[in-house]
């Protein structure tokens, strides 16, 4: 069926090395963020940037961080962007393995730095399917008293050949907000991209095709409204922490979340659940 072992970058962080017949990932425990998947007999499906360092308390460029429990800039500037689940450490809590799927699910206990951050009882999982295709969910459930709002994403890097011939599609019909400006009405389908692009959609329909010269890679989504794709072009690229200065050209991020009008908001023991499914399509 394959096999599911907890190993140790050399730089001293640890990750969960998946091998079955269906596909190859890695997942490490830091941020409960995958940085590697592949489908046997075809390419991988996620970036990440030769240029990471791997160590203990920096996020890792690539692959899906998982940004918690608020997305982008806090309005208080010193807290951290894209909240602290991405550098805090996650416990694999389950492990499934058949001959279809494997299935893991990973936990996070919000240690006492991170409650000066988010000071609510919250139970926040993280599961990852994996087979032909990936499929990562977070799911927040409120135990606290009170009701608690959160903005959310998996940030997902793909690997996309070259930023300049790509075409990604399903973006009919949706508005954007871009660099604070907006929101803006997306006349066609399809988005190329020719400068440095950073736009929120919304609302977006659940399905979206980036065009490589790979193959299509698919990405679908549940319960989220909102998404946000993502390319830093050449100034930023200089800019970015752990990022080669044309790493741009190969990666792009279409990120599911719940953001702008799209937050979760939790009523006491209500559970939401952000899923995205990535796949070649066939
Ligand atoms: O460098 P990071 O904190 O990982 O953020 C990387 C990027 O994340 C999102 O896509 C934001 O929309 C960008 O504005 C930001 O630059």
């Amino acid at each position: 069926m394959g096999s599911v072992i907890t190993k140790t970058h050399t730089n001293g962080l640890e990750y969960v090395d998946i091998n079955t017949h269906h596909c190859q990932a890695r997942i490490f425990k830091q941020g409960a963020q995958i940085d590697f998947f592949q489908p046997q007999g075809q390419k991988p499906l996620l970036w990440s940037s030769s240029n990471n360092d791997y160590q203990v308390g920096t996020a890792i460029r690539g692959g899906i961080p998982i940004c918690w429990p608020w997305f982008g800039l806090h309005e208080n500037a010193s807290w951290p962007q894209h909240g602290f689940a991405r550098i805090q450490m996650w416990q694999l809590s389950e492990v499934n393995i058949n001959d279809t799927e494997v299935d893991l699910l990973f936990t996070l206990t919000i240690d006492k730095n991170s409650q000066t951050y988010w000071p609510y009882h919250t139970q926040l999982s993280a599961r990852f399917r994996l087979s032909d295709r990936l499929t990562v969910s977070l799911i927040n459930t409120n135990l606290d008293s009170q009701t608690i709002t959160l903005t959310q994403a998996l940030h997902s890097y793909f690997p996309i050949g070259d930023i300049h011939q790509l075409q990604a599609s399903g973006f009919s019909q949706s508005h954007y907000i871009e660099f604070d400006k907006g929101p803006f009405e997306q006349t066609q389908d399809r988005v190329q991209f020719t400068q440095e692009t950073d736009r929120i959609y919304h609302p977006l329909g659940p399905q979206q095709l980036l065009h490589t010269p790979d193959g299509i890679i698919q990405i679908t989504r549940e319960n989220s409204q909102s998404a946000i794709l993502w390319n830093p072009w050449h100034a930023k690229s200089k800019r970015l922490s752990r990022f080669n200065n044309d790493d741009y050209r190969s990666m792009v991020c279409l990120e599911a979340a719940n953001v702008l009008d799209d937050k979760v908001t939790l009523a006491p023991n209500e559970t939401h659940t952000l899923s995205t499914t990535i796949q070649w399509k066939k």
